[in-house]
C-alpha cells in the first residue's frame, strides 16, 4: 500500500491541462483562461463627466457664486464639439465627454439657473473635479487578465468592458462515471430484496459539476465481465474515467481483472488511506481512471481528496485548486491511528472563547452517508498517529465551495 502522498503525486504527474478551446464570453462563467488577455480599448475612451452638472473651466469660478453663459449640452454618448470659453459653461450628464476648455464639472446641485442662458456656481471646483480621464479604468493593450485564472462573474464585466467577446480558455474536461455491481439500480428503478440505490453515480456526478466539469453518467455494469467490457467502452470519448465498486478482492470485483483484458495499465492499487483503501489509478486505452471503491463514503472521500485535484489539472488549475485545509481543536478525546491514515467525518462549533472546536462522529462506517452529508469537514488522522486529547490541534478540510463565483 502507497501514502495518500505518494498516490495522489502519481495520479498528478500523469496528467497535464487538456488544450484550450475558443469560446463567446457569455459561456465563460468558471472556465480557465489558456492565454493572457489584453484590452482592446481605453476606458473610457476619453475625459468624461462623473456627474450631472456643468463643464466649467476652473478658473472661472474663483470667486463663487458665479454667472456662466451657458452655451450647449455633452450628453453621454454625445458630446459638445465647440469650445468652453472663459466665462462659459456646457450643461453636461454622467458619462458625457468633457468638452473643450473646460477643466471641471460642478454638480447640478451646487447650482442654480437664473434664467435659461446662464448658470449660477455656488461652490468652486478645483481642476478636474468629478472628471474621470481618458484609460482611468484601463487603456488598450494593457493586460489585465493573466492564462489560468478561472473567471467569475466580476472578470467577465471586466472583459466585456475590455471589448473581448470571444475567448482561449482551457476544455472543460468530461468525466465519464460507470458504477458496478448486481445489487445497485438507479434512483427510481425497480428494487429487488437486497437492492440498493446507486448513490455514488448520482454524488459523483454532482461533484465533477461541481467542480466545474462535465459529467456523463455511463450506468451501472453489472457483475459480468461482459457487460463492465461493454459499458467501459463508452468512456474513450471521455477525458477522465471514474468507476466505483469491484475495487476490492471480491470473487465480483471485476475491474481490474475484466478492464485488465481491455488494456487497463494500473499504476498501483491500494493506499493507506481509510476510507478508501482499494483505490485504483490507472490508464484506459490512454484515459486515466480512477477506480474509486464501492462504499458510497469511501467514493466521496475518494473524489475530494484525488479527484478533485486530478480535474484542476486537466482544466490549467493548480492541483490545489479546490483544497481548503485549516486546524481546528478538538472538543473530545481520540484514539491512536494505525498505518492507514484517516478521514474522519466530523462537525465544527465556536467555542466560548472563539476556538474553533472539532468534532469527529463516533460512528464512522464507511456505508453512512447521512454523517457525511451533515458533516462541516473531514478531521485528518496522520497515519500512525498517537492518542489525541480533547484541546489538541488537529487538522481539518473543508468541502470545496462552487467553483460558479461572484
Ligand atoms: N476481504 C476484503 N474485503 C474487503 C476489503 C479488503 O481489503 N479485503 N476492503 C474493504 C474496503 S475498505 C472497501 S472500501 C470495500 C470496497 O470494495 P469494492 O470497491 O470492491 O466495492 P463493492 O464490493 O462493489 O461495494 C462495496 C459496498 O459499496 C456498495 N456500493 C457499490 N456500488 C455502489 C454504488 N454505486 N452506490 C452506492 N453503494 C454502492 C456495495 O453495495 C457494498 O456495500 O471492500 C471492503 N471489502
Ligand atoms: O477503506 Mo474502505 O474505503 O473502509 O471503506
Amino acid at each position: 500500500m502507497i501514502s495518500v502522498q505518494e498516490a495522489r503525486q502519481r495520479i498528478l504527474s500523469s496528467l497535464s491541462a487538456l488544450p484550450p478551446e475558443q469560446i463567446f464570453l457569455s459561456s465563460a462563467l468558471g472556465r480557465v483562461l489558456a492565454e493572457d488577455v489584453s484590452a482592446r480599448c481605453t476606458q473610457p475612451p476619453v475625459a468624461v463627466s462623473a456627474m450631472d452638472g456643468y463643464a466649467v473651466r476652473a478658473a472661472d469660478t474663483a470667486t463663487v457664486p458665479a454667472d456662466l453663459t451657458v452655451i450647449g449640452e455633452a450628453p453621454a454618448g454625445g458630446g459638445f464639439n465647440g469650445v468652453v470659453n472663459p466665462g462659459e459653461a456646457v450643461r453636461i450628464f454622467t458619462g458625457g465627454p468633457v468638452p473643450e476648455g473646460a477643466d471641471a464639472v460642478v454638480m447640478q446641485e451646487d447650482t442654480e439657473r437664473p434664467d435659461k442662458k446662464s448658470v449660477r456656481i455656488k461652490l468652486a471646483p478645483h481642476e478636474g473635479k468629478f472628471i474621470r480621464p481618458a484609460g482611468l479604468d484601463f487603456s488598450e493593450g494593457e493586460t489585465l487578465l493573466r492564462a489560468g485564472k478561472t473567471l467569475n462573474a466580476r472578470d467577465i464585466a471586466l472583459l466585456a468592458a475590455m471589448n473581448v467577446p470571444w475567448l482561449m480558455v482551457r476544455q472543460r474536461p468530461t468525466v465519464a462515471i460507470l458504477a458496478t455491481g448486481d445489487e445497485v439500480v438507479m434512483p427510481g428503478e425497480p428494487l429487488g430484496p437486497s437492492q440498493i440505490i446507486s448513490s455514488n453515480s448520482l454524488g459523483l456526478a454532482a461533484t465533477v459539476e461541481a467542480l466545474g466539469c462535465r459529467a456523463q453518467i455511463l450506468g451501472i455494469a453489472r457483475d459480468t465481465p461482459e457487460s463492465l467490457r461493454q459499458m467501459a467502452t463508452a468512456a474513450a470519448s471521455a477525458d477522465f474515467l471514474v468507476t466505483t465498486g469491484g475495487a476490492s478482492v471480491g470473487d465480483h470485483d471485476l475491474i481490474q481483472f475484466v478492464l485488465g483484458d481491455e488494456g487497463l495499465k494500473v499504476d498501483f492499487w491500494k493506499i493507506a488511506m481509510r476510507p478508501g483503501k482499494p483505490l485504483i489509478f490507472g490508464q484506459l486505452a490512454g484515459t486515466p481512471m480512477l477506480g474509486l471503491p464501492g462504499n458510497p463514503v469511501s467514493s466521496m472521500v475518494c473524489s475530494l481528496v484525488f479527484l478533485a485535484p486530478a480535474l484542476a489539472v486537466l482544466a490549467g488549475k493548480s492541483p490545489d485548486a479546490f483544497e481548503r485545509r485549516g486546524r481546528a481543536k478538538l472538543s473530545v478525546d481520540i484514539p491512536e491511528n494505525d498505518h492507514r491514515e484517516e478521514m474522519l467525518r466530523a462537525t465544527l462549533q465556536k467555542g466560548s472563547n472563539g476556538d474553533l472546536l472539532v468534532t469527529p462522529y463516533k460512528k464512522q462506517d464507511s456505508s453512512m452517508l447521512s454523517k457525511l452529508s451533515n458533516a462541516d469537514c473531514l478531521l485528518v488522522r496522520p497515519a500512525n498517529a498517537p492518542a489525541s486529547r480533547a484541546g489538541e490541534e488537529v487538522e481539518i478540510v473543508f468541502f470545496p465551495s462552487s467553483d460558479l463565483s461572484l
